[in-house]
């Protein structure tokens, strides 16, 4: 881990840690919506230590592979792993899988689960793959259209590129957050990043889907 990429992560930390106190002086709960992936770990363990009153902070994904828990695929097993640790152990996790066999039967139980949840979201974070998806709305999945433009808050994703189904918040769910935050480190990202702004087309690089949510970015090299 670069000392920039820690500093990052801890920044992000910090300003988490804060919007979710700030929410919560007029909130009962606060909800915050995470991303799996690599780059997340040393924010997680950065924001785990936080002194929140995490017993009032609901935390779920932005997506998840259809996948057992144990699997080391799983971002539930990620956040329990790095997030849901010392104080922040405290907080209601909700992961997005259920007993249903494939994503398409879990949907519905996974919109009950997460139904109660304090919406809309203090803060989502989102990351970014090379191909420019975000969450699981990736260009090459069938199902992109439908997770950008449904009201329903969760969709079932099969993508060619990617070796597991995936359950994915909807674009729309993930909009009406109060806050949005799109985490990534390297060169590479930045400039797919570069390449977004640059254009339109968010069936070609989904991530602009949120690029005027606004969206904060935390990027180091
Ligand atoms: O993998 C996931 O669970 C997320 O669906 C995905 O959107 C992730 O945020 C990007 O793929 C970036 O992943 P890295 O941080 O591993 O580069």
């Amino acid at each position: 881990m670069s000392e920039a990429r820690q500093a990052l992560a801890e920044q992000l930390a910090e300003a988490v840690y804060q919007a979710l106190a700030d929410d919560l002086v007029n909130q009962s709960r606060a909800l915050l919506v995470v991303s799996g992936g690599s780059t997340p770990v040393p924010f997680f363990k950065a924001l785990a230590q936080k002194p929140l009153e995490w017993a009032r902070v609901d935390i779920t994904l932005a997506d998840e592979r259809w996948v057992d828990e144990q699997s080391s695929d799983s971002n539930a097993k990620l956040v329990r792993e790095n997030l849901l640790q010392g104080p922040a152990a405290a907080a209601n996790f909700v992961p997005l899988t259920s007993d249903a066999g494939t994503p398409e039967e879990g949907v519905p139980a996974v919109a009950e689960a997460t139904a109660g949840l304090a919406w809309p979201a203090s803060v989502v974070i989102l990351g970014m793959g090379g191909d420019g998806h975000t969450a699981s709305l990736f260009p090459d999945s069938q199902e992109l259209g439908l997770a950008l433009s449904t009201d329903e808050p969760l969709v079932a994703v099969r993508t060619p590129s990617q070796p597991q189904p995936r359950i994915t918040f909807s674009a729309d769910r993930l909009h009406q957050a109060k806050r949005h935050i799109l985490h990534i480190t390297g060169d590479d990202k930045r400039a797919v990043l570069a390449n977004a702004m640059g254009g339109d087309d968010v069936r070609t690089l989904p991530i602009r889907a949120f690029l005027s949510c606004p969206l904060a970015i935390y990027w180091a090299p």
